[in-house]
């Protein structure tokens, strides 16, 4: 029978049936300071052992402070959690990169970065943002701490299978929209519960044409429209990003490992449970205006109203969406006005996207009420970007460099906004009190976040640069 990628992916890992449960085998498992301490407790408790501590790697991101590496600089709570981790890996032999170390950064981050993640891998991490991986044809998700403590002891996880849904993104992308703004799009397309139970593939022209950086950002924001996973066929691209890679398949593996990769695409004539398609060039540079990622639109459009939805629930969403960020139906992007700029977050915080980012921040300067700061994806990022001089760009135009780590995506360290503090964010989240108590979040690509830095509100950050 015809597959999709997501099919023979499943089918290569399965350990064994259990009723409508699938066990699985597990490829990766990636962890950070959030949610391990308790499965670790677990572990010990039961004086079990981790059972691939050599496919098991740690980081510490969530919780760290941006501004210094000491690990109390946050409280001693954060303190805790972040020792805590450094204990559970030392004790079972795990390969952590804690503050400090070269390869330390936000988990969705540094995976990649390292090759760690290749083609028809599973890989878990407690975290949502996992679907990431899948940029690389990977079966990549989320999981729950009692789940982490399931692989953590046994390699494997119990899962039953979600429907596909195939999104088409067609033609091309028009000059200076980028793969945040698909992302979104897409999201305001289908909605923030859009895919749930499904697992997405991405494909199209639009797709294949972007950089394994910009896929990242796509499959990251799966779990934004409910899916279990987003992934999208590997393929010469994706062999060229790990060629080389630290953790990339030996020389002596290379090329079985490519041939399997090639292996990995959804037949001509398999079928799918739904299919979306998108006209790449009907999109615009988004900006999300609500408390859920589906509420956006495009920068020439005006904020709406509830009496656009047509379904109640829509339309009551939108009442209470419009009340909480504090904005008019009928506003136009120009009038809201932003008191803090977020440039980071596993969504946009890669090297490719500080690039894009300083390129429209070489062009002004940040105004002077607005507190804009930009935090890289990981120390090899920011070193990098510092290598080519764009931390130069930055300050110059008025932005904070900051050191790696999640940072004000979620505010768990001390980069959090206060109530009626309205932020231009280049994350994934924008649910009431994301980044602070009764703050405001507009999600948006690294150039519209710099655009809006330079204005003060909300303008087409194709006007600027080039
Ligand atoms: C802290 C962690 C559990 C959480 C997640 O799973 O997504 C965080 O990364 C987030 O983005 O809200
Ligand atoms: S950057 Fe934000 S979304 Fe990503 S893992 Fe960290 S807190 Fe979660």
């Amino acid at each position: 029978m015809a597959q999709t990628i997501y099919d023979k992916v499943w089918n290569a890992h399965i350990v064994e049936q259990l009723g409508e449960d699938t066990l699985l085998y597990i490829d990766r498992h990636l962890i950070h300071e959030v949610t391990t301490p308790q499965a670790f407790a677990g572990l010990n408790e039961n004086n079990r052992k981790v059972r691939r501590p050599d496919l098991t790697f740690g980081t510490m991101d969530h919780s760290i402070s941006t501004r210094s590496l000491a690990l109390d600089a946050c409280g001693p709570q954060n303190k805790l959690q972040l020792q805590t981790l450094a204990d559970n890996c030392a004790a079972h032999n795990i390969q952590l990169y804690p503050v400090g170390h070269k390869n330390q950064g936000i988990v969705h981050v540094i995976g990649p970065q390292l090759g760690l993640i290749h083609p028809g891998m599973t890989v878990v991490c407690g975290d949502s943002h996992t679907a990431t991986h899948g940029a690389f044809g990977a079966l990549a998700f989320g999981i729950g701490t009692s789940q982490v403590e399931h692989v953590l002891a046994t390699q494997t996880l119990k899962q039953s299978k979600a429907k596909s849904m195939k999104i088409e993104v067609a033609g091309k992308l028009p000059i200076g929209v980028t793969a945040k703004d698909i992302i979104l799009a897409i999201i305001g397309k289908i909605g923030h519960a859009g895919a749930t139970g499904y697992v997405i593939e991405y494909c199209g022209e639009a797709i294949s044409e972007l950089s394994m950086e910009q896929r990242m950002t796509i499959c990251n924001m799966s779990i934004e429209a409910g899916a279990k996973a987003g992934l999208i066929s590997p393929d010469q691209k994706t062999i060229d990003y790990l060629k080389e890679k630290d953790f990339a398949p030996s020389k002596e593996h290379w090329d079985d490992a490519v041939s399997y990769w090639q292996s990995l695409t959804t037949d001509s004539d398999a079928i799918f449970d739904t299919v979306v398609t998108l006209q790449a060039k009907d999109i615009q540079p988004q900006i999300t205006w609500g408390t859920n990622p589906g509420q956006v639109i495009g920068i020439n459009q005006a904020i709406p109203s509830p009496d656009d939805f047509d379904d109640p629930i829509e339309k009551e969403s939108a009442v209470k969406a419009l009340k909480y960020m504090g904005l008019e139906a009928g506003q136009t992007w120009d009038n809201v006005k932003v008191s803090h700029v977020f440039i980071g977050s596993c969504t946009n915080s890669r090297i490719e996207d500080l690039r894009a980012a300083a390129k429209v921040a070489a062009s002004g300067k940040v105004k002077s009420h607005i507190t804009a700061i930009v935090v890289p994806g990981s120390v090899a990022v920011k070193e990098q970007a510092e290598k080519e001089a764009l931390d130069v760009i930055f300050k110059a135009a008025g932005f904070e460099w900051r050191l790696p780590g999640c940072s004000m995506c979620l505010g768990m360290n001390d980069d959090v906004l206060q109530p009626g503090d309205r932020c231009a964010s280049t994350s994934n989240r924008n649910f009431e009190g994301r980044q602070g108590r009764g703050s405001r979040t507009h999600l948006v690509s690294p150039e519209m976040a710099v655009a809006a830095a330079l204005t003060g509100s909300f303008a087409d950050s194709r006007q600027f640069g080039e």
